[in-house]
């Protein structure tokens, strides 16, 4: 009898472990997102995971010194870690994808510069979550250039529905969210409702028309309300979150990381626990046509999400100004998506 339970208790722990991938895991990104995964900021304080660890074959050994420092944060919930060279050992039985591992810009360079570099990777990727992940994995697509690494990866995976494939543009709601408390001297949670539209590039459009601000306890009024700045709202505020990436890469000499899996580990944490109340996130998205934007293009919304589904906020009023800024981040993305399925064919 006691043999019994015994055995039915590790069979359901067993079943319990949630099986969650990281690409580039021995990146720089990756080296502070599998801290925060492993420590049960992302998928909850009480569900135990085993990390598949996926890098290039000449990363092993580097990956062998990460694998040591997880080992040796004694995490609780932290299972079983796999590090692995090859795709289909990375992907097999997953739930949720972190896909990091890719070339980063350097000074001088646009995102999507990198789009030769790195296309193939999220081809190859998407293939092998097609033929070994779970049907209802999450997908989440940092590597540059995200969206168009998104709608390629979720391309070449047919088998797995669409809206399991996001790219990140939390990064940019986090810089938009933080430039307007610094600016009010609000705390950076009392900003709430910002959007980020389109591509996660510089033709992005972090819009503030509909985000709110609680500038005293229990009063929120809206941003441009408190601002009171309709100048610096639509130039200097809209082109500081555009090139925040290019300050950090010149500044550090590196590319962003520490927030980067800071916004990582919002992104899947709110996908799988869902959104609260009446908040929005940003996430890159495949369109389905609303807000006169392609069906179909790997484009930034703002969402709610309830049972690891997301809803595009929709009904919000696009004016001119904003009408523009959203049109030309999707042409951008309509000209890469056209470039990225070119390099994948030839
Ligand atoms: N979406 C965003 O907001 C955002 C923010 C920051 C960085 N990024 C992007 O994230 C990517 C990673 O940045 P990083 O700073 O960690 O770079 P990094 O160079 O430090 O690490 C990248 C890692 O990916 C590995 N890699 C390369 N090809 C791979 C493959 N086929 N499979 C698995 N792993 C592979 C490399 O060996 C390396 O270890 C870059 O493309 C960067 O531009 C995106
Ligand atoms: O800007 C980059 O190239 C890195 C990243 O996408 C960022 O926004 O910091």
């Amino acid at each position: 009898m006691l043999k019994k339970v015994v055995w039915e208790m590790c069979v359901r722990l067993a079943s319990d472990v949630v099986k969650v991938c990281v690409t580039g895991a021995a990146g720089q990104i990756a080296y502070s997102l599998l801290y925060s995964i492993a420590k049960g900021d992302v998928f909850g304080p009480d569900q135990p995971l085993c990390l598949t660890l996926l890098d290039i074959a000449p990363m092993m050994g580097v990956l062998e010194g990460v694998v040591m420092e997880l080992n040796d944060c004694a995490f609780p919930l932290l299972r079983e870690i796999i590090p692995t060279a090859d795709e289909k050992v990375a992907f097999s039985g997953v739930s949720a994808a972190f896909l990091v591992g890719a070339m980063p810009r350097r000074e001088g360079m646009e995102r999507k510069d990198l789009l030769a570099a790195n296309v193939k990777i999220f081809k190859s990727q998407g293939q092998a979550i097609d033929q070994f992940a779970n049907k209802d994995i999450k997908v989440l697509v940092v590597g540059n250039p995200a969206n168009t690494n998104a709608l390629i990866c979720s391309f070449y995976a047919p088998s797995i529905p669409r809206e399991n494939f996001s790219c990140m543009t939390r990064l940019d709601q986090n810089r938009a969210q933080a430039q307007i408390a610094a600016r009010l001297g609000v705390r950076n949670d009392a900003v709430e409702n910002v959007i980020i539209w389109g591509n996660h590039s510089s033709t992005q459009f972090p819009d503030v028309r509909h985000a709110t601000v609680e500038i005293s306890p229990g009063k929120r009024i809206p941003v441009y309300d408190a601002v009171k700045d309709d100048n610096y709202l639509k130039n200097e505020f809209v082109t500081t979150v555009q090139t925040r990436g290019a300050a950090v890469i010149k500044a550090r000499k590196l590319s962003s990381a520490m927030s980067a899996a800071k916004a990582a580990c919002d992104h899947m944490r709110d996908w799988w626990i869902g959104t609260q109340d009446n908040k929005w996130v940003s996430m890159g998205v495949v369109s389905p046509g609303v807000y006169g934007i392609e069906k179909g293009l790997m484009y930034s919304f703002p969402v709610r999400i309830q049972n690891k589904t997301w809803t595009i906020v929709e009904g919000l009023e696009i004016n001119e100004f904003a009408r523009k800024k959203m049109d030309a981040t999707a042409v951008e993305l309509k000209e890469e998506k056209d470039q990225a399925m070119d390099i994948c064919k030839a």
